[in-house]
């Protein structure tokens, strides 16, 4: 069998004794050249899983293995599995050009003159960034300095990139630039990649696997389009009335918004959309429109994170 290149047994992480663990069993496979997605609400636990595989945290309790490697067992061998890009922290030096940046990265993972150069302008070029290749980092724009960052984590070809919030902030082109260097990662170098996201169309466009955390614990952990089908299957429905609202079946409710009603449902099958369309006719209601709305992984987030904890 071949070793997933993450593999997270029963985490726990208790900041304070006493106090919720901020991470609790937490336990996920993340197989090589897949990328994965960490989602949840704030204060979930995803910073605090992406720190500990890092090696910056220590766990409470439970092992974090990267391509096999006990982050604390084995912590150089860990350690050199990965580059990353934490959220909030200052990853690159703003006194230093963008290429010096990439050059002192480079001389930390022990790369040689001519492979830095070469990995530095290939880098440079393929985020936008050549034009200002000499420029001081500090005096670049957020977005110019997240992807020095970036850059700076994949200076020395990482099998692993661990990216906390890659896109926060970004403008649409530098989401763009973004998004598909991360997909050129998997997908042309075999690169796996860890991500965590707020920006759910992020993750339902690179993410071939999610895993949602909760309070410290993992709610789902499938395959982006099955999280997706599995709420498809009960299309919402939303049909739009002249006046008043009628008497509904049950799963429909209805809203008014400047004199019209507007009555949504999720239903099981389609029919129960058309009986309940000749019902409004034959009470003389005046159809107005009739739409479905495909839910996005933002209303499937949201369903699995409200409602009663630890279910
Ligand atoms: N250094 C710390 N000391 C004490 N508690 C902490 C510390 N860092 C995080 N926490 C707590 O741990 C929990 C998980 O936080 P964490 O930052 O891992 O969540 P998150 O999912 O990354 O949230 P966000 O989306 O807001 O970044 C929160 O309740 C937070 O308040």
């Amino acid at each position: 069998m071949t070793v997933p290149a993450i593999e997270i047994d029963r985490l726990t992480k208790v900041y304070r004794p006493g106090k919720a663990p901020a991470v609790e069993e937490v336990s996920l496979r993340v197989p090589a050249g897949s990328v994965f997605g960490f989602l949840g609400p704030n204060g979930a636990g995803k910073t605090t899983t992406i720190k500990i595989l890092a090696g910056l945290l220590s766990p409470t309790g439970g092992t974090v293995r990267l391509n096999g490697h006990d982050v604390e067992r084995e912590r150089s061998a860990a350690m050199a599995q990965f580059g990353a890009v934490l959220e909030g922290s200052r990853n690159v030096y703003w006194t230093l050009s963008a290429r010096q940046n990439l050059a002192y990265f480079g001389r930390l993972k022990g790369l040689g003159k001519a492979a830095i150069r070469a990995r530095a302008d290939e880098l440079l070029a393929d985020l936008g960034l050549w034009e200002r290749r000499d420029d001081k980092v500090g005096a670049f724009s957020r977005g110019m300095q997240q992807k020095v960052a970036i850059a700076a984590a994949l200076i020395g070809d990482p099998p692993i990139v661990l990216l906390d919030e890659p896109t926060l902030g970004l403008d649409v082109e530098a989401t763009r630039a973004v998004k598909d260097r991360i997909a050129g990662l998997a997908r042309e170098r075999g690169t796996t990649v860890l991500l965590t996201t707020h920006q759910l169309d992020v993750a339902e466009e690179l993410c071939g696997q999610v895993a949602v955390l909760r309070q410290g614990r993992v709610v789902a952990d499938l395959p982006t389009r099955d999280l997706l089908a599995g709420f498809r299957e009960r299309d919402r429905y939303e049909i739009r009335i002249e006046g008043a609202a009628p008497a509904l079946p049950p799963g429909f409710e209805a809203a008014e918004h400047d004199g019209l009603t507007v009555i949504t449902g999720r239903v099981g099958a389609v029919a129960e959309v058309y009986d309940l369309v000749d019902r409004l006719r034959e009470g003389g209601a005046v159809l107005q429109s009739l739409a479905q709305v495909q839910p996005d992984l933002e209303d499937v987030f949201l369903a699995l994170t409200r409602g009663p904890a630890h279910v």
